[in-house]
């Protein structure tokens, strides 16, 4: 036992560098860094202009924690403050060691109605706006590669870069009556935040295209049809209390959460790797991963147990 104890040791430290490897290639799941003529520092400054709202963690002991975009009075929209705290909270998910998976919800029943209009009239210039787009690509991308299985959990409304962020998870739900619309072109735009790129990856160019061009509201009926939609969560009666569709996310999401959260960690890491890059790399990458679980402690117990896995 000790030796495979030692010979996991050994694995896993060669291989926790393959895949620091992998995310300094990524630069942390960045997509801008001052290579493109991204300054940090200077639009998070520029952001934290347009206060209003927050964006909130939970972390739970199951390994599951809630992220709840909280600016009710706005219908959950970004303001310029919450994108720089929805980074911190990502950079937190990050380093959640004992994390699994992640729910991205919006506050008093409605997802998020994308950017605070009231700061989008007042970043009106190209370039602020251009890197305000930036500093949520790298926020969303970094998101949708945490080492967790991420959901959004869409009640209400999710427009516009709320469309967006929703693209940003591993799997959405859809509460009954709710509906996701990129809204984009009816404000002369497209997406910014990395939407279409996911949205196209998700359900296929030419859905993308029906739903960009048509700006399509999207029902959870439609949702399940295209795939852009996991699952639907039924709204219960007021009188059943509030978060009961929030434990139906829980539960569904538990599903593949179950179990030690290296291997879930694992399991996400290897998809990310299958879903992002070459295959060869892929296929190293999935090794390097590999590594770092085989003779774990969740490995070990499992072979001294002899259980059979129906
Ligand atoms: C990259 C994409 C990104 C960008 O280009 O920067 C964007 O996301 S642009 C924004 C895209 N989003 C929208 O266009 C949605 C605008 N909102 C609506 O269409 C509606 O508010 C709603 C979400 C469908 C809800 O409608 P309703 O139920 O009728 O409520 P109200 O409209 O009265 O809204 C309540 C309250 O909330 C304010 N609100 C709603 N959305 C935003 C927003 N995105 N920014 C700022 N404020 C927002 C709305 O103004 C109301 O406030 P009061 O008027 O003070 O009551």
């Amino acid at each position: 036992m000790v030796l495979g104890a030692m010979r996991g040791q050994l694995l896993r430290s060669s291989s926790c560098a393959a895949w620091a490897r992998l995310l300094r290639r990524q630069s942390r799941g960045c997509v801008y860094s001052s290579v493109h003529g991204f300054n940090r520092e200077e639009i998070a400054k520029k952001l934290q202009v347009f206060p209003g709202g927050a964006v909130d963690l939970l972390k739970q002991e199951s390994g599951i924690a809630v992220l709840t975009i909280n600016y009710p009075s706005r219908m959950n929209a970004f303001s310029g403050s919450m994108m720089v705290e929805l980074e911190e909270r990502v950079s937190q998910l990050e380093s959640w060691v004992d994390g699994k998976g992640v729910i991205v919800q919006g506050a008093a029943g409605t997802f998020c109605s994308g950017s605070d209009l009231n700061a989008v009239r007042a970043i009106s210039n190209p370039q602020d706006g251009v890197k305000m787009c930036m500093f949520m690509q790298n926020a969303l991308t970094r998101l949708l590669r945490v080492p967790l299985i991420s959901v959004a959990l869409v009640e209400g409304r999710a427009l516009g870069g709320g469309a967006e962020l929703a693209t940003a998870c591993d799997f959405r739900l859809m509460a009954s009556g709710s509906a996701i619309q990129f809204v984009h072109k009816h404000m002369g735009l497209v997406p910014g935040w990395g939407g279409a790129a996911r949205l196209c990856r998700i359900v296929g160019g030419r859905n993308a295209l029906k739903l960009l061009g048509g700006a399509l509201k999207v029902d959870p009926e439609l949702g399940l049809q295209i795939g852009l939609a996991d699952g639907v969560l039924e709204v219960p009666q007021p009188e059943e209390g509030a978060g009961v569709v929030l434990q139906q996310a829980e539960s569904w999401l538990s599903q593949y959460t179950k179990g030690a959260a290296p291997v879930i960690r694992a399991v996400k890491k290897v998809v990310l790797s299958g879903r992002e890059l070459p295959l060869s790399e892929a296929l190293r990458t999935e090794k390097d991963i590999f590594g770092t679980v085989w003779g774990g402690q969740a490995n070990l117990q499992a072979l001294a147990s002899k259980a059979k896995h129906r």
